[in-house]
């Protein structure tokens, strides 16, 4: 697939999901290249007069920036007890509708803001629909910088390949927006993500993973039908 083609299903599902927000929503706003069309998308729907007094509670420092430039106005978390959507990407979806997040290291602000919205809404291309969680991509596993080295071995007592995320364009590891570092944990095979989820995070000095089970409402799925960008709705 080439990467324009990416490019137009993301588009394509971020205006699908930007179209379903509603006046006065407040809206968890995800992190990601797909979810960064999502933000611009809602500010161009502000700016024709479209949508108005929408709120956003930001997952990550990308988001909040994004959000800015666009003139989406901010909430925090102290201001709102619930949220009436909330729209992030995947990194793989399951036919169950459970994922793996936290490519962008952003999965421990995504969990809490995505499970706090009356409606959580998945926004993907055909290329993250996957048979079985850990087929293609680690599980995240965010860790403080103190725990790296028993958590990395309560890790690989439990069947996974840890490896510590190194930056892309700087030295060294990545260091969440909350100060911490990630582990990309290969399993061979989840047979229980949901007892996964719950093992992982019962390790000392884990802040969150990335398996998200029983989280996702709905899943928009943007994919190239006919040379031609489509969305649907994972039934
Ligand atoms: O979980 C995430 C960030 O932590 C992202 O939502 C996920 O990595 C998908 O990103 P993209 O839309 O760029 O493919």
């Amino acid at each position: 697939m080439s990467e324009d083609a990416v490019k137009q299903m993301k588009q394509a599902v971020a205006k699908a999901a930007a179209d379903r927000v509603q006046s006065g929503m407040i809206v968890g706003l995800g992190t990601g290249s797909t979810t960064a069309f999502v933000i611009q998308f809602l500010g161009d729907r502000l700016r024709k007069g479209e949508l108005s007094h929408i709120s956003g509670v930001p997952t990550s420092f990308q988001a909040s920036v994004l959000a800015k430039k666009y003139g989406i106005p901010l909430v925090t978390l102290d201001d709102v007890e619930k949220l009436d959507i909330a729209i992030d990407g995947a990194d793989e979806v399951d036919p169950a509708k459970n994922l793996i997040k936290g490519g962008g290291a952003a999965h421990t602000r995504e969990k809490i803001v995505d499970s706090l919205a009356d409606q959580f809404l998945v926004v993907v291309d055909s290329s993250k629909l996957v048979p079985k969680l850990g087929a293609t991509f680690p599980v995240p596993v965010e860790v403080l910088p103190f725990a790296v080295a028993p958590v990395t071995h309560a890790l690989k007592a439990l069947g996974g390949q840890p490896e510590l995320r190194m930056g892309v364009k700087k030295d060294g590891p990545v260091v969440t927006d909350q100060g911490n570092l990630v582990l990309d944990v290969k399993f061979e095979d989840i047979p229980n993500p949901a007892e996964l989820e719950k093992t992982i995070n019962n390790i000392p000095g884990v802040v969150e993973n990335g398996l998200f089970v029983n989280v996702a409402d709905v899943i928009l799925i943007g994919e190239i039908v006919d040379g031609q960008p489509r969305v649907r709705e994972m039934g």
